[in-house]
């Protein structure tokens, strides 16, 4: 069984959606007042657009925050798919239009080809990261550690900042942050909105076989505190 760290519950994802924006603006801020700048990894999906708006309104020192994100499919940035185009549409608006956004394709012809670049592209990023924010997929991945593909073993153990993986159950390869890039973070949360992700989140915590469910890498450490925020 791994033991939950913080577990905070909100009545609607509007709730949640405008503590945790103000979070994670107050974290940044800090952030750029102690050490000069301040770096943000956002997931894509659809569970943090709304999220993207409230945060891009806060009032932050953008121009010194770096922000990417925690995995890309291997799609350009106008295609529907794109983690980066939700970015750039939902996030680097607004006062956070002057944010620095590095996404993570670039023009090689997969991610296996185009990781080295992603990773020094990356190299002046802030680290620890200051604030990462995932999400989760019901069959219990994040960031794209997907429990079907055969890179995730790489993914997991890897002290490279990017691995590529190549998903069964998911559209597209794609880029991701290793586990050993997204740990070294000073905050985590994990955003999850709907009920099957709440027992999803509850089956992850059984126990810490993370071939199964590789969002067990995040929940079962203790190095990097992890706030779960949930609303149904
Ligand atoms: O590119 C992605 O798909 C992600 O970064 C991924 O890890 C996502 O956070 C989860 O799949 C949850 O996705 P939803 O928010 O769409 O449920």
């Amino acid at each position: 069984m791994i033991k939950e760290t913080v577990f905070k519950s909100f009545d609607t994802p509007a709730d949640l959606e405008a503590k945790l924006a103000d979070k994670i603006a107050q974290q940044l801020q800090d952030a750029v007042d102690t050490r000069g700048k301040a770096s943000l990894v956002v997931s894509g999906g659809s569970t943090p657009l709304k999220l993207f708006k409230l945060l891009s309104q806060k009032l932050v020192d953008w121009s010194d925050v770096y922000i990417t994100l925690a995995d890309e499919r291997w799609v350009n940035a106008d295609e529907q798919d794109s983690n980066e185009r939700l970015v750039r549409e939902h996030l680097l608006q607004n006062r956070a239009a002057s944010a620095k956004f590095r996404g993570l394709k670039n023009m090689f012809a997969s991610p296996e080809a185009g990781c080295d670049m992603t990773s020094e592209s990356l190299a002046n990023f802030p680290r620890p990261f200051d604030v990462v924010v995932l999400g989760m997929g019901t069959d219990g991945h994040t960031c794209s550690w997907f429990p079907c593909s055969a890179e995730l073993d790489n993914a997991l153990t890897t002290k490279d900042l990017c691995a590529a993986v190549n998903p069964t159950t998911a559209p597209h390869a794609r880029i991701t942050l290793s586990k050993d890039a997204i740990l070294n973070s000073r905050q985590i949360y994990l955003h999850l909105v709907g009920e099957p992700k709440l027992t999803v989140y509850h089956q992850a915590l059984e126990n810490d076989d993370v071939t199964q469910m590789p969002i067990r890498a995040v929940l079962a450490q203790r190095k990097t505190p992890v706030d779960v925020f949930y609303s149904a």
